[in-house]
């Protein structure tokens, strides 16, 4: 009985942590995909090549603050963390790491990543990369998680800051084009988010988080998802039209996009069980593919 006692308090006290809990924190899968449309950004910002230190300092800074603010979201919402089945056993949330550990361990990401962005890249970038941490921790996290179910499509505008900031890293300058990158990710997170909310829904209900499908149910949400998906397809040609990229470009996003619509409407109206998590998945696929299809067509040239 004493043991049982002395481990759970050493657990809580995050005794028990290793580096891998600490990994977990950062959110890395999400953070190296907002760090390839950071990429993108940087390298759409110049017919050249990008400048070795901005690339390299660029990149560790705004991994370092999208890690800082990813631990920040574990600390905030442990609780809610705690009641989901997705999330229970997250390192804070379960005690394996403790409260004022996950805040160091945050701040110092932040200050690094913070002072790498003003030392060797720019202040604009610096700002818009704090900026955008803010946004994410403390706006969506802190405040709109609880408190609407448009909280994902205003806090997604943090996490679609990327290719701005690698933008502006490379040139200093706010442009259309970085913004056009932006609003892409914009349009991108609702379907994104809402077709795992639709699997979890059950959670999110217990934990108390008025997600969509909890506030305006499942058909509405799955509603959404598909008029979201029409958009961004819309959004998606712009590129081409505006002659900020070419027909590689045109073709890759033309079949991605396909295939995001292709899962939206089956989930609409000829939803299996797994149809929800295959959207959700899908989405991470799309995006990912999208900025990869964005760089080959800067890159190769190839012209109607
Ligand atoms: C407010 C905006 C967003 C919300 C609410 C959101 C929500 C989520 C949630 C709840 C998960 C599941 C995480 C898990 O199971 O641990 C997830 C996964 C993921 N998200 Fe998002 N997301 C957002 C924006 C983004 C953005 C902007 C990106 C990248 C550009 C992104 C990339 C990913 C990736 C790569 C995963 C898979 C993570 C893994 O498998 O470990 N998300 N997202
Ligand atoms: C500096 C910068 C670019 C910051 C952006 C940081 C960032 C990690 C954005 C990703 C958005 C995201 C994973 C939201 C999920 O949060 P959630 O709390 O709804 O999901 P969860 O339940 O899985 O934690």
């Amino acid at each position: 009985m004493a043991k049982s006692l002395s481990i759970s308090s050493s657990v809580r006290q995050g005794k028990n942590s290793t580096w891998r809990d600490y990994y977990e924190l950062t959110k890395p899968n999400v953070v190296m995909l907002l760090l390839l449309t950071a990429l993108v950004g940087m390298c759409l910002a110049t017919p050249g090549w990008v400048d070795a230190t901005v690339l390299i300092s660029g990149m560790l800074g705004i991994g370092m603050l999208s890690a800082s603010a990813a631990v920040i979201n574990h600390v905030v919402d442990h609780q809610i963390d705690s009641v989901m089945a997705r999330t229970f056993n997250r390192p804070v949330a379960k005690g394996k790491v403790s409260i004022s550990r996950a805040l160091w361990f945050s701040g110092v990401l932040g200050v690094v990543g913070f002072a790498i962005l003003c030392l060797f890249v720019n202040m604009l970038t610096a700002w818009l990369t704090l900026a955008s941490l803010v946004g994410y921790a403390v706006v969506y996290t802190v405040y709109l998680k609880r408190a609407t179910p448009q909280n994902i499509v205003i806090g997604g505008l943090a996490g679609a800051a990327p290719p701005l900031l690698g933008w502006t890293a490379v040139t200093g300058e706010i442009h259309a084009h970085a913004l056009l990158l932006v609003l892409i990710i914009f349009t991108w997170t609702p379907p994104h988010f809402w077709a795992l909310a639709i699997h979890r829904e059950k959670d999110y209900a217990k934990a108390k988080v008025p997600m969509l499908p909890v506030t305006h149910g499942v058909a509405f949400t799955k509603t959404s998802v598909l008029l979201y998906t029409v958009l961004l397809s819309l959004v998606c040609l712009l590129p081409y039209l505006i002659g900020m990229s070419d027909i590689i470009y045109l073709i890759g996003s033309s079949v991605l996009n396909a295939g995001f619509l292709y899962y939206a409407i089956k989930l609409k109206f000829a939803a299996k069980a797994q149809t929800a998590m295959q959207t959700f998945k899908f989405s991470i696929l799309h995006l990912m593919l999208l900025f990869v299809v964005l760089l080959l067509d800067h890159y190769v040239p190839l012209s109607l």
